[in-house]
């Protein structure tokens, strides 16, 4: 049964003022300040907003768990960014029980189920691959805009792995339109939002925003407008071509579970038609924002001295890091990612301090709702109550979380983790995500039927990339950041990397004799051992400089033994680049220890070479690539 009816008196009630007074602070500490004073729940109100401010996990699975209480309309500022009509998409749409929203949800599954996401792991690592050369090429001690790098490739994953759209992003180093647009349109989109901008700087800035917004929309001769109209224009550009080109290739195959063959199989469950025009092109570029910023920034969130050490030992251990006798790590495979629990650690303690959805979810009370034994009334067209979830709050609390302030990945060791999808509280798989009480205050995806659909793809690509990066690199924070006490006080979007290529890497390195050695005894008796080059590799050498290598290497062995069959024992790196160069779309993910490939060459009738022939791939092979 229902509490006591509570309404009006909900709680302490922190004043408008005391809030307006803060507002040189970043929101995201503003809210944690109230929860430690105020509780797990409080009422809040300023002008125009009346909002319930929730941060006890207690209370959560009766506002995300099913049904589901409707949206908070601010999330309509995100409709621009996407289509130029108003159009609801699967992230928009208020309700959970809207036919459309259902039908999108359930035909996005399959591009998220295990066996698709396992299927683009290959893809990942390839991106994190040009990522980690075009680090290098930056070389030691670089200044590196870590969330335009994580932004490009986090870019060419989504738009690859969703939407079969190829962009290279990282092997062009001029702004990407896509990023340069979407930045000036989220800013002016949420200028008018107080709540979603960070308050920060003035109070003045809170209220003059929503003038802003209108007097652009009544003055469009002004040059503000002009810009907004243009910088607008080239956004709708860049989507509305590429869904043109996805549906240029006509229709999707059966088997095909990319995000843009799931959404080419909706059908409007009123018309029963296909989605089309702004609809379409809406939920498409909602795919691609949501894959693109939330992931990159986590992404940045390891930098911490002692625990990148402790990543580093791990990585080690599982042969992923770079030394001075082994200058490439082996090249990260799927099963790698379950056995490194301390990149997981780091990568949860990072998401509690910066989770992604800072500034908390909004929910409205379109029904008599009673949370954490206080009754919230129905609201009102006119007024309705706000049900702002703060998950930062939630997670750094000094109840839950002892010196939350603290970056300790430790904290997470052995702990359970709450299945995607879950409502808050639910048991885990095991059943300790009930009783433990960091995991149950651990939602940096929100629970329930609208938590994130991209969890899966996230939860493979985070570790991903910070495996592959801090395999190969030390990062810090550039000098002019202030320090990671800087870093914690800032927005948290906007920060640059000092990059350090990892000490010990200067040249190649002789992979380990153990590795060599089962080839060795059994299948290389009586073959001839041959130096492929006479020269050694030029010092200090670039991964460009290595591929050419490489590549005439192999062509000089060829050309020397010509007609006969040649058994070319190389280093994986290789391995990958001959396969690359004969295939040069295909993306190699894995060379095992022993992995080989066969190749060949015919000559035509006048007797010239014909170009090479690479053999499939094998499972047993040992050299995995995707085309
Ligand atoms: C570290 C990475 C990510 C984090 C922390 C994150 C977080 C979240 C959160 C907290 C929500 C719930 C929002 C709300 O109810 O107000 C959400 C929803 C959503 N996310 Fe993510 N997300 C991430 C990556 C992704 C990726 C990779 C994609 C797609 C490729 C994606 C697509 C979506 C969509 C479409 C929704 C709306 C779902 C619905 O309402 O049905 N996200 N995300």
């Amino acid at each position: 049964m229902p509490g006591p009816p509570l309404w009006p008196v909900l709680g302490n009630m922190p004043q408008t003022l005391a809030f307006l007074k803060q507002e040189a602070h970043a929101h995201h500490v503003i809210w944690t300040q109230f929860a430690n004073k105020y509780g797990g729940i409080y009422r809040l109100e300023i002008p125009g907003h009346r909002f319930v401010v929730v941060s006890d996990p207690a209370v959560l699975p009766a506002i995300i768990g099913r049904p589901g209480l409707p949206k908070w309309a601010a999330y309509q500022n995100v409709v621009p960014l996407v289509a130029r009509s108003k159009v609801e998409t699967l992230f928009t749409t208020p309700h959970s029980s809207d036919p459309m929203w259902k039908a999108v949800r359930k035909a996005l599954n399959p591009a998220f189920s295990a066996a698709a996401i396992r299927g683009k792991f290959g893809l990942v690592v390839e991106k994190c691959l040009a990522l980690c050369e075009w680090l290098e090429q930056r070389g030691p001690g670089a200044d590196v805009e870590a969330q335009d790098v994580m932004a490009r490739l986090t870019l060419d994953v989504v738009l690859m792995a969703g939407f079969g759209i190829a962009s290279n992003t990282l092997a062009d180093p001029r702004p990407v339109p896509l990023l340069t647009e979407l930045h000036y349109a989220m800013d002016e989109s949420f200028r008018r939002v107080p709540w979603h901008h960070g308050i920060a700087p003035a109070s003045l800035q809170t209220f003059s925003e929503p003038v802003r917004a209108v007097l652009l929309k009544l003055l469009p001769f002004l040059p503000a407008a002009k810009q907004r109209e243009a910088h607008f224009a080239r956004l709708y550009g860049i989507w509305e071509g590429w869904v043109e080109e996805m549906q240029a290739r006509g229709s999707v195959a059966e088997a095909d579970d990319s995000m843009w063959a799931c959404l080419a199989r909706v059908r409007d469950p009123s018309t029963g038609k296909p989605m089309e025009g702004d609809k379409l092109q809406a939920e498409v570029a909602s795919l691609i924002v949501g894959g693109l910023d939330t992931t990159a920034q986590t992404a940045l969130l390891a930098v911490h001295p002692e625990a990148q050490k402790a990543v580093a030992a791990e990585l080690h251990s599982a042969s992923l890091l770079s030394t001075a006798t082994k200058r490439l790590p082996n090249v990260l495979t799927h099963s790698d990612l379950s056995r490194l629990p301390y990149l997981d650690a780091v990568i949860r303690e990072s998401m509690r301090i910066f989770p992604v959805s800072a500034s908390g979810l909004g929910r409205y009370t379109n029904e008599p709702t009673v949370l954490g034994g206080y009754l919230v009334p129905a609201g009102t067209d006119v007024q309705a109550a706000v049900l702002q979830i703060n998950y930062y709050a939630m997670q750094n609390v000094e109840a839950t979380f002892p010196q939350p302030e603290r970056f300790m990945p430790e904290r997470w060791l052995g702990r359970p983790r709450a299945a995607a999808g879950a409502s808050s509280g639910d048991a885990s798989a095991d059943g300790s995500v009930e009783t433990d009480p960091l995991a149950r205050a651990f939602l940096p995806y929100s629970a329930g039927p609208r938590s994130c659909i991209g969890q899966p793809l996230a939860q493979m690509e985070v570790p991903t990339i910070l495996a592959m990066v801090l395999g190969r690199f030390e990062v810090e924070l550039a000098d002019q950041m202030g320090g990671y006490k800087g870093l914690l006080a800032r927005q948290i979007n906007a920060f640059t990397l000092s990059l350090k290529a990892s000490p010990d890497n200067g040249g190649m390195a002789e992979a380990s004799a153990a590795s060599h050695q089962e080839v060795t005894l059994k299948q290389l008796a009586g073959v001839q051992w041959n130096s492929a080059s006479g020269n050694p590799p030029a010092y200090p050498e670039s991964t460009e400089q290595a591929h050419a290598r490489y590549t005439a290497a192999l062509e000089a062995i060829a050309d020397r033994h010509a007609g006969q069959n040649v058994l070319v024992v190389t280093h994986g790196e290789a391995v990958r680049r001959s396969v690359a160069r004969l295939l040069p779309w295909a993306m190699v993910y894995e060379v095992r220890h022993c992995g080989f490939t066969a190749t060949w060459r015919g000559k035509d009738a006048d007797g010239d070479w014909d170009a090479w022939d690479l053999e499939d791939q094998g499972a047993d092979r040992g050299v995995s690539w995707i085309t």
